[in-house]
């Protein structure tokens, strides 16, 4: 018989609106029947941060995350800020309790948690790229990212939304309904290789590596997670008015037929704000307010499905 394989289980307790503890009672036997286990829950904000690199430096490379997209991101950041292990020899699964849920739905990997751990168990995987964020008013600092980076409206909905998530899939959207009547626009330059640009009354900038953000809007044209490019688009000059009416297109994509949103693909890309920075989101998380570039790193981490 085969040799079990070995995997690390971080568990977000608090994802999902509380149900990490009943999916790991609901999980742990079936994974113990297939693999050696090792889990751990997180304590605090940013413990999945922690966990993951005290995990690589016991020598763990295989993952299992039960948590949301914030559980992912953290995780994502657990690896990339380390220097130790080439992440080229980690990989990770997920089993998704999260409140939006947006990274598994690009490659329909199971919300089903019975589902999603016998994709585990198969052991198929494929690489995706990893976006990386640099605060250029922070000294530099770096943060990382696997889905999408917004800037400016769902920078917004996703501070408003933080601290409070208990309508579930419905959060973002009404989120989204309140910041309506609420955003305010501004100015970016925008960078790309040498050439700048400036686009007044941004109402949003998307950084995408994956389809889905927001509980399944789709604010990016083509994104590809494998092609080694983020797919930008910027929203200018959107009334209150024409967002309301084009509600459904952001769920549908075809908000980005419209002729106020630019797009591009790009390897990296540098945005410069007016003194009145916007809020920035990552994979839902609130980021550092600042100006900053972006770039991807190719298909630099390895997942299940
Ligand atoms: N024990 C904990 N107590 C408080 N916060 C925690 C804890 N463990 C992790 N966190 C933080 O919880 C945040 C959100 O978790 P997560 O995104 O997984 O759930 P969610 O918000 O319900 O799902 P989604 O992002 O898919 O909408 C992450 O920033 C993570 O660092």
């Amino acid at each position: 018989m085969s040799e079990k394989k070995t995997f690390f289980v971080i568990i977000n307790p608090v994802s999902g609106n509380g149900k990490g503890k009943k999916v790991w009672n609901n999980v742990k036997d079936k994974l113990s029947q297939h693999f050696n286990i090792t889990s751990q829950f997180t304590n605090h904000n940013n413990h999945d941060i922690q966990i993951t690199q005290d995990a690589l430096n016991k020598g763990f490379r295989n993952f299992i995350i039960i948590g949301g997209d914030g559980t992912l991101n953290k995780f994502i950041n657990g690896v990339f800020s380390q220097k130790t292990i080439n992440p080229n020899q980690i990989s990770f699964g997920v089993l998704a309790i999260g409140t939006g849920n947006d990274w598994i739905k690009t490659y329909k990997i199971p919300k089903n948690r019975h589902r999603a751990l016998q994709a585990i168990i198969k052991g198929n995987t494929k690489t995706q790229d990893v976006g990386c964020l640099t605060f250029l008013d922070l000294n530099n600092s770096k943060t990382y990212f696997l889905n999408l980076c917004g800037i400016g409206f769902d920078g917004l909905v996703v501070d408003l939304v933080k601290n409070d998530r208990s309508f579930g899939k419905l959060t973002y959207i009404f989120g989204a309904l309140k910041i309506l009547f609420n955003f305010t626009y501004f100015n970016t330059k925008v960078t790309l290789d040498s050439e700048t640009k400036t686009h007044k009354n941004c109402m949003m900038i998307q950084l995408g590596i994956c389809r889905y953000t927001g509980s399944g809007m789709q604010l990016t044209k083509q994104p590809d997670p494998n092609d080694g490019l983020l797919d930008v688009s910027i929203a200018t000059n959107f009334t209150k008015w024409q967002i309301a009416k084009n509600i459904i297109g952001l769920f549908t994509g075809s908000i980005l037929k419209h002729e106020n949103i630019t797009t591009l693909k790009t390897k990296h890309i540098t945005l410069e704000f007016n003194a009145k920075k916007p809020l920035i989101q990552a994979d839902g998380e609130p980021m550092a307010t600042s100006n900053i570039k972006a770039s991807i790193l190719p298909q630099a981490i390895t997942f299940y499905l």
